[in-house]
């Protein structure tokens, strides 16, 4: 809520006796200035705050009161403040014109009202960033001017601004009331309504409160939660804790125009990764073959069955298993998709290995993606002596996209090297090796991609056991067993 104080400046130029921007804005500088007395009689009673004063980006008139410093319950009224902000009394008729012309110098928050009626007058209140102007100094030339054309006095006003929780950032509000000089981070992913954090140590006791602040400034989120460990090893999925808001974990989500809808408690969700999942998918022509050896939820399979490509998506997860089934139906690929619930290796040397023969034969590609950065690279030992040498006429190799993590100085040198070791062959000068993100400052996600050599998919010397000889299980279409 705004309140008009008085004008306490009333000394003005007319504009039609002042030439250029400079010489209105020294006249009406002039009015401002206390020590300019004697050309302009006028006293200033209360200087707006001074914005080079200011710590920081952020100007001091969003800085809530002492008091809430250590709050664990969110109290919204303690917030409220009355702050001194400047503005200018604006003809209605030239009000439209002159915020375009004023519009990096006016008060922009969202929710707050930057224009204000004056009680009888037809005239408005422009309010102005006390950030930005503390007199009339602070304008540059190009507004000053605007305002000369418009015929606006360079009369600033003062105004009270009652300021309250809803004015704030939620970062404003987390400084001030978590411990001064720690780290405030309110950074989060958004996994549909799910706000998912990864607090510090110090800002732990005061979770409850910065869940509810997340919910209250990010319309949409409904719960808010804390990963409350490292990553499950196998899975991928963190434990959580909900800090605020509704125990509802299943989201839906858009990537790259599908649908997904998942448990976020116990599956693997990264909205970092739509890029990649994009790019890997740019890749495919119709009729080519996805087999997914990790497929999650189906961020791959979907779209790539979407593109026309037919797909094999396997996860060990059964949860995972059971919303990569359910999203294949809501996305309408179930025709195009077949699903196994296996380990990657039994995977690639049950289902992989049945599909192989004929596609070699083809010529559409075909495409192995295996994202599971911690551990993709040891798979691939599972191509070695994959398939019987009487086959290796046949050339049509996959093409295999694998993950991994590196902490090494040469992330790309640190790929091709592993990769080679795992299929016992050098890929030194036959792969592609693209950075997919950083994960940490010491930390980078890589995918290196690379056609299968002949020697390791007909290679004698990896030949397999007995039991990975078995017949391939039978493959699941899509069908939703569980909902
Ligand atoms: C990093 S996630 C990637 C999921 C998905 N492809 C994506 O891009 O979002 C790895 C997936 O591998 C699954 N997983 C972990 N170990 C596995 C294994 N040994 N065999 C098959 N899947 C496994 C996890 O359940 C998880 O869904």
């Amino acid at each position: 809520m705004w309140r008009f104080i008085p004008r306490i400046w009333s000394l003005l130029p007319n504009k039609n006796q002042v030439k250029s921007s400079n010489q209105y804005r020294m006249l009406c500088s002039s009015a401002l200035q206390p020590d300019r007395a004697s050309t302009c009689p006028v006293s200033v009673k209360k200087h707006l705050p001074d914005p080079h004063q200011q710590s920081g980006m952020e100007y001091i008139l969003y800085t809530p009161p002492a008091k809430v410093r250590g709050m664990t319950t969110l109290d919204k009224e303690a917030f409220a403040q009355t702050v001194i902000v400047p503005a200018l009394r604006v003809p209605k008729e030239v009000l439209n014109k002159l915020v375009k012309s004023l519009k990096k110098v006016t008060i922009q928050r969202p929710g707050m009202r930057r224009v204000m009626d004056v009680e009888g007058s037809d005239d408005k209140l422009l309010l102005l960033d006390p950030g930005s102007i503390s007199s009339p100094s602070s304008f540059s030339d190009a507004e000053v001017e605007a305002l000369q054309s418009f015929g606006v006095p360079l009369d600033l006003q003062q105004y009270e601004l009652q300021l309250t929780y809803d004015s704030l950032k939620s970062e404003e509000v987390l400084r001030a009331v978590l411990p001064e000089g720690q780290d405030v981070t309110s950074g989060f992913s958004r996994v549909g309504h799910i706000a998912h954090m990864n607090l510090r140590e110090h800002q732990l006791p005061y979770r409850q409160l910065i869940g509810q602040v997340i919910m209250d400034k990010n319309p949409g989120v409904t719960c808010v939660v804390n990963k409350t460990n490292t990553i499950d090893s196998t899975y991928r999925n963190f434990k959580m804790e909900v800090m605020a808001g509704e125990e509802n974990m299943v989201a839906k989500v858009r990537e790259n125009g599908v649908t997904y809808e998942f448990d976020f408690s116990r599956v693997y969700w990264n909205p970092r990764l739509s890029t990649e999942h994009e790019r890997v998918v740019a890749l495919l022509k119709r009729g080519d073959t996805v087999l997914d050896v990790f497929a999650g939820v189906g961020p791959f399979a979907i779209p790539a069955a979407r593109r026309g490509s037919t797909v094999l998506a396997n996860d060990l997860n059964p949860e995972s298993y059971r919303w990569l089934n359910h999203n294949c139906k809501l996305n309408k690929v179930e025709r195009k998709v077949s699903t196994f619930n296996q380990d990657g290796r039994d995977f690639i040397r049950s289902a992989v290995k049945q599909e192989l023969p004929a596609l070699l034969k083809g010529t559409a590609s075909v495409h192995v993606v295996m994202n599971l950065p911690a551990l993709a690279l040891e798979f691939l030992d599972a191509f070695r002596g994959l398939l019987d040498q009487e086959l290796s006429c046949d050339v049509n190799l996959p093409v295999v996209h694998c993950y991994g993590f590196s902490k090494k100085d040469d992330p790309q040198r640190d790929m091709v090297e592993r990769a080679s070791a795992s299929l016992g062959v050098s890929l030194e000068g036959r792969c592609s090796v693209h950075l997919v993100r950083n994960v940490s400052p010491n930390k980078e996600m890589m995918c290196v991609s690379f056609t299968v050599p002949k020697e390791v998919l007909f290679s004698s010397e990896g030949k397999q056991t007995e039991s990975i000889e078995e017949p391939a299980p039978k493959r699941q279409k899509c069908e939703e067993k569980t909902d």
